[in-house]
């Protein structure tokens, strides 16, 4: 029998049609949609008055603009007038096309990445598409998921297809068990800095390997979501019982004799065992420590009894780079991460605001208060009902008492989109994917860590090994 790779049986069930120059069409059974990347592919639908081919397939829900705050209020309290004008357009435009929408006053609002798996519209086997290139993340199901662009926003609506190439197939193998205090972030920061963030590119990768397998769907989601942070369009992680056990009872998971038919299929969706893939990496995770972004790229990785690196290391004409990042982040060349003075913290976004991520902080936390040098540190869940959840278990008591903001659900101060932000030269350590300069306002400097190791950092006032708490 031929040996196919996840990838690969996920590809070929979906290929509609192969097209002249490599493409193939793809038939898309999901497709999410949020108020930033969609505006103008409806636009263009209206003026070529043409509707969505299959309204249910779709499920859009604003995140990106919404404030964290007062949200009460609706629509009508965003403050910014552009972040109102798009979520209202994009609730105009659901209505027109009859695409459901989870509006900002609904209990399930949420990141786009987090609602998806939450509500049972991200299952094994189907393709998902949104645009939004962190839809990686929802591979984490054994389900084909990718960013796309808005003109393909447009095409999906129109046609229920995506025109695209094969993929080539990396698999990433995670041997020996974490550490405590080592989490799945740790894994896949500690892969983005040695494949590079174009070290993957071209390929959809497959996490594998026992580590992986222990690992829980929430945490398998914060290894693919970051996947394209290497480059990769897709991540992906075989189907197994703690998969099954994760989509049993979702909304929109089938029941009765449809969801014996539906696993008996799923269980189908891994590699075969001699599949071969075109790469392979292989990580000791049992050695892996936390890890902390000291740049302006997640690359720039190091473990946090690391430091600094120095380009006087590198030839002359490769420095810029470095002395570019050490500068933007008010850095030397040498500098240990450990001890470092935080301003702020961010716990949240589609990387790490599940409820497991919580209640790891919440764990950390318990009767501690923030160091006083922090300005301000924000939990911001990834959807109402992980909120919900968390207040239901005591969680945002226990942040509260320990002088952290609880917020509603939204992407908040991943990205400088919405009323949370950074000041020019404040230093945050965050549990988001990006570290982009002035990703999270203009002249805010970024250290991406796990959700364990920013607890650590709000009770410390500086990066501090979670491992030492
Ligand atoms: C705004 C959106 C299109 C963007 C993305 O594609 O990822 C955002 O979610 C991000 O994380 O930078
Ligand atoms: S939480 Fe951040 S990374 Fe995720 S979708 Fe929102 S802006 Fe993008």
């Amino acid at each position: 029998m031929t040996q196919q790779t996840l990838y690969e049986k996920l590809w070929d069930r979906h290929v509609v049609d192969t097209l002249p120059g490599g493409e193939a069409l793809l038939y898309i059974d999901r497709h999410l949609i949020h108020e930033v990347s969609s505006p103008q592919a409806f636009a263009s639908l209206r003026e070529k008055q043409r509707p969505a081919w299959r309204p249910d397939a779709n499920m859009a829900v604003p995140d990106h603009a919404v404030p964290t705050r007062n949200r009460e209020l609706g629509v009508p309290g965003i403050r910014d007038g552009l972040a109102r004008q798009q979520v209202r357009r994009l609730e105009d435009n659901c209505r027109d096309l009859r695409i459901p929408l989870i509006n900002l006053t609904d209990q399930r609002q949420g990141i786009v990445h987090v609602v998806g798996p939450e509500q049972g519209l991200t299952l094994p086997g189907i393709t998902l598409v949104c645009g939004d290139s962190h839809t990686s993340t929802h591979g984490a199901l054994a389900t084909l998921s990718m960013g796309i662009g808005t003109s393909e926003v447009e095409h999906v609506l129109a046609t229920q297809t995506l025109r695209t190439r094969k993929l080539k197939t990396l698999r990433v193998l995670f041997h020996g068990e974490l550490d405590e205090g080592v989490t799945a972030k740790d894994m896949v920061l500690a892969m983005i800095g040695r494949l590079g963030t174009a070290g993957a590119t071209g390929y959809a990768i497959e996490y594998a390997g026992e580590t992986v397998e222990q690992l829980s769907v929430e945490a398998r989601m914060t290894l693919c979501n970051m996947s394209i942070e290497a480059g990769a369009r897709a991540g992906l992680v075989a189907y197994d019982a703690v998969t099954e056990a994760y989509v049993r009872d979702r909304p929109g998971a089938p029941d009765g004799a449809e969801w014996d038919q539906a696993t008996a299929h799923w269980r189908g969706l891994v590699s075969d065992p001699r599949a071969r893939f075109d790469r392979e990496e292989v990580f000791d995770a049992g050695a892996l420590e936390p890890q902390v972004t000291w740049g302006t790229s997640p690359e720039m990785v190091v473990p946090v009894t690391g430091q600094t690196p120095d380009p006087r290391t590198l030839p002359a004409g490769a420095r810029g780079e470095l002395e570019r990042a050490l500068a933007y982040m008010g850095l030397t060349p040498g500098q240990p991460l450990e001890g470092l003075p935080i301003d702020r913290v961010f716990i949240g976004s589609c990387t790490n605001a599940r409820i497991e991520d919580l209640r790891q902080v919440a764990s950390l936390v318990r009767g501690h208060r923030l160091s006083p040098r922090i300005k301000q540190a924000i939990i911001v869940p990834g959807s109402g009902l992980v909120r919900l959840q968390a207040e239901r278990e005591g969680l945002a008591d226990i942040f509260e008492c320990a002088g952290f903001e609880w917020r509603a659900a939204g992407c908040s101060m991943c990205l400088g989109m919405n009323d949370d932000r950074l000041a020019p030269g404040e230093r945050c350590a965050s549990t988001s994917n990006r570290n982009f300069e002035g990703r999270q306002g203009k002249g805010g400097r970024t250290h991406l860590m796990s959700p364990a190791m920013a607890a650590a950092a709000a009770l410390a006032g500086v990066i501090t090994d979670v491992r030492g708490l």
